[in-house]
């Protein structure tokens, strides 16, 4: 049965918000991964990643990136403190003739909207009468689709029958200008859009709606070129749009997805995902700087493979070209034989290969039943660029026989960033950081 739901003219994830969901999406009783309460309620412990970061935050991870040698890191989504500014977008827009002007039909373009709350149990697609629309593609347009969404995870997990149903429902959104709004901060969700062309700035206005006026969008929080893809999360947590989508390229091209085929066929295994591996991501070291948003789209690209205890997960001298979080279990790095690292739940292995391109320096060895949680190259690339200096750091620095200090050897088994400070070693063997 259906009803109707207006969403309320203020940003849910906003301060003070009353937002209420549609009922019929109760059984999914979760937040955004952009909503402020999102952590609180899927944490036992408290959480160290209680603020998102601001715009200086994002300046400095870009500054510190640009000291990186060689950056393998290009992204489909990424952070990046560079782009126009508010104000340039501005200027953009008013040379576009404004937002709406040369927009294609269907885009929220800084209208409120209302939802009509369809019930939509992406479950229990097949059910009902529903018909998937059907929207014919000439060969090249459709070569032109399955390229665009070969490189998007939310797409990698389907089977043949629903990707066939999700190609069959896109639509050809051509953007012909820089400066357009193809999504406003605040308004109610209507598409899911796959980027086959051009670049989209994404910008966050803290009060929760974009505004009026030269700095209305907010902060750029990041951009999303090719392969990438944007909408999915006020259609998947029946919230308003957490940000302002904008197009940063003279000419783009946007794919469209309705949103009960989105909820009906994407969502369900993406929804999935990000829920199963969200806790267990929160608790991975390496991965702690990163903002909930940034842990969700790993997530989307993660796989679960089990390995029996006393299997081998990576081989020494082998070609890379995954990288692995361990998500339960105890397992071994080894070398000529000998031991060099073990790793438990929250630990990661195999980023040398893929960082340096170099074959796998090391076996690893699954010392009990393990579960790892694997991410490709491609997702590695895309996904990892903010914390590659982590990685790079000292964990494998050695001394000249070839050994990890002790100060390296502490700071790997504690879990610790050695480079973020002082530490002294207190008996029985604590180690403390005193300074940073
Ligand atoms: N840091 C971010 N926070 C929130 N949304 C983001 C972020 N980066 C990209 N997005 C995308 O911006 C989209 C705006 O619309 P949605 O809220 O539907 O879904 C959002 C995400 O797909």
């Amino acid at each position: 049965m259906a009803s109707s739901s207006s969403l309320p003219s203020s940003n849910p994830f906003g301060p003070g918000s009353s937002f209420a969901k549609i009922s019929e999406e109760e059984e999914y009783d979760v937040t955004s991964p952009t909503d402020p309460s999102f952590r609180r309620s899927h944490t036992t412990s408290q959480s160290p990643f209680s603020s998102e970061a601001g715009p200086d935050e994002d300046e400095d991870e870009n500054n510190n990136n640009t000291q990186i040698n060689r950056n393998i890191f290009a992204s489909a989504y990424q952070d990046s403190g560079e782009g126009l500014s508010s104000a340039d977008l501005s200027a953009a827009l008013s040379n576009a003739g404004g937002p709406g002007q040369g927009m294609p039909n269907n885009y929220a373009m800084g209208r409120r909207t209302s939802v009509s709350a369809e019930s939509l149990n992406p479950t229990s697609s097949g059910a009902d009468s529903w018909t998937p629309p059907f929207h014919p593609k000439t060969d090249e347009q459709l070569s032109r689709l399955k390229k665009a969404v070969s490189g998007n995870f939310l797409f990698s997990h389907l089977d043949d029958e629903h990707l066939k149903t999700v190609l069959d429902a896109l639509v050809e959104k051509p953007i012909p200008a820089k400066g357009i709004k193809v999504i406003t901060q605040g308004d109610a969700g209507d598409y899911f859009y796959i980027v086959e062309e051009g670049t989209f700035g994404v910008f966050i206005n803290p009060s929760g709606a974009a505004q009026p006026g030269p700095d209305g969008l907010g902060t750029q929080v990041g951009s999303i070129g090719p392969g990438g893809s944007f909408g999915e999360l006020a259609l998947m947590y029946n919230a308003p749009r957490a940000a302002t989508i904008v197009s940063l390229d003279p000419k783009s091209t946007l794919w469209a997805l309705d949103r009960i085929t989105f909820r009906r066929i994407l969502m369900d295994s993406a929804f999935q995902r990000r829920r199963m591996y969200e806790a267990f991501l929160e608790e991975v070291p390496l991965l702690s700087s990163l903002k909930p948003y940034e842990r969700s789209k790993i997530a989307d690209a993660l796989d679960t493979i089990k390995y029996a205890a006393g299997s081998t997960i990576i081989r020494e001298g082998d070609p890379g070209d995954s990288f692995y979080l361990l998500e339960s279990g105890e397992a071994e790095a080894v070398k000529a034989g000998t031991t060099v690292k073990e790793y438990s739940r929250g630990g990661y292995f195999g980023e040398l290969a893929l960082l340096d391109e170099k074959p796998r320096a090391a076996s690893v060895i699954a010392k009990t039943d393990v579960k790892v949680a694997r991410l490709g190259r491609d997702g590695f690339k895309r996904l990892l660029g903010p914390v590659e200096q982590i990685m790079r750091r000292t964990e494998y620095d050695v001394d000249p026989a070839g050994t990890p200090t002790t100060i390296e050897w502490l700071c790997s088994i504690y879990s610790i960033d050695c480079a973020m400070g002082i530490f002294v070693l207190i008996p029985p063997g604590d180690l403390h950081l005193v300074d940073a």
